[in-house]
């Protein structure tokens, strides 16, 4: 018996498609994420992963397709969907003038948390973080790698069962790369499914069960890493660069 109980996908996509204007940016993705599972979600720049994202999160109306969260179809059931999920963006907004503890109370506040329970939960997560000392400075003053950290303490707060990242680790220090890889870790093994876009491979092959990866899109392979190398050595570069490479692009790769 699988230990999160069934297996129904928590996350799921069928379909989902987004044009803008003329341009097709996302051509009917389907993919799923199961409970406990961090999957990496790769592509080169404009392939479409955050328009995804925001598609399955309800931040963005599909043009074709559905979106669900733990069985709530995000379109037609929003505050169910939504109340399961977390999303934290590469540029996370956070109102700079609240401190760090304020914000917690505030985002306690809108997702109808008890409030003692979730200070005790944000104090663990700046602990955590390393941020104890100086919770109470506005988020404002706070330098890319702390802003990161509140927005991620803000996501979990309402411990979410299916969490979002866009590029979560861009521009951080090795130290905070890391807690981050292990607050992840801890929250999946907890039954959480966590979908993140990246383009750095060596975080994906560091952190995830498996990846899907999208090109001008269309998924264009989803697996484990074991999968997708399929019996070879190369490295998940190589994969990703003859995937979604012109052959000549991949010739100057190989070349270099
Ligand atoms: N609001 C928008 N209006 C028009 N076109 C858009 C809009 N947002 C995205 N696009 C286009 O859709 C395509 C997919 O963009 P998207 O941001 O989803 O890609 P991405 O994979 O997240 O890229 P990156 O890695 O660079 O962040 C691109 O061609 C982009 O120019």
């Amino acid at each position: 018996m699988h230990p999160h109980g069934h297996t129904q996908p928590m996350i799921i996509a069928q379909g989902l498609a987004k044009q803008y204007g003329t341009t097709l940016a996302v051509k009917g993705v389907d993919l799923h994420v199961n409970p406990g599972e961090i999957v990496g979600f790769l592509g080169p720049n404009g392939a479409g992963k955050t328009t995804t994202i925001k598609m399955l999160i309800g931040l963005l109306r599909p043009t074709a397709g559905l979106a669900s969260i733990g069985g709530f179809d995000i379109q037609r059931q929003p505050l169910q969907a939504k109340a399961l999920l977390g999303y934290v963006p590469d540029q996370p907004y956070l109102p700079e003038k609240l401190s760090a503890r304020e914000y917690i109370d505030f985002m306690a506040g809108l997702y109808q948390l008890d409030r003692r329970s979730a200070r005790q939960r944000g104090e663990e997560f700046l602990h955590l973080f390393g941020l104890t000392e100086r919770g109470d400075e506005l988020l404002g003053g706070y330098s890319h790698g702390m802003r990161q950290k509140a927005a991620l303490t803000g996501a979990l707060l309402h411990q979410p069962r299916a969490f979002f990242l866009d590029e979560p680790t861009v521009g951080l220090d090795p130290r905070s790369a890391r807690l981050i890889k292990d607050i992840l870790r801890q929250q999946a093994e907890r039954g959480t499914a966590i979908l993140m876009s990246t383009h750095i491979l060596e975080i994906a092959e560091r952190m995830c069960d498996r990846v899907i990866i999208i090109n001008k899109g269309t998924i264009i392979a989803a697996g484990s890493l074991e999968e997708l190398r399929a019996g070879g050595d190369s490295s998940l570069e190589d994969i990703f660069l003859n995937l979604t490479g012109d052959s000549a692009d991949v010739a100057i790769a190989e070349a270099l």
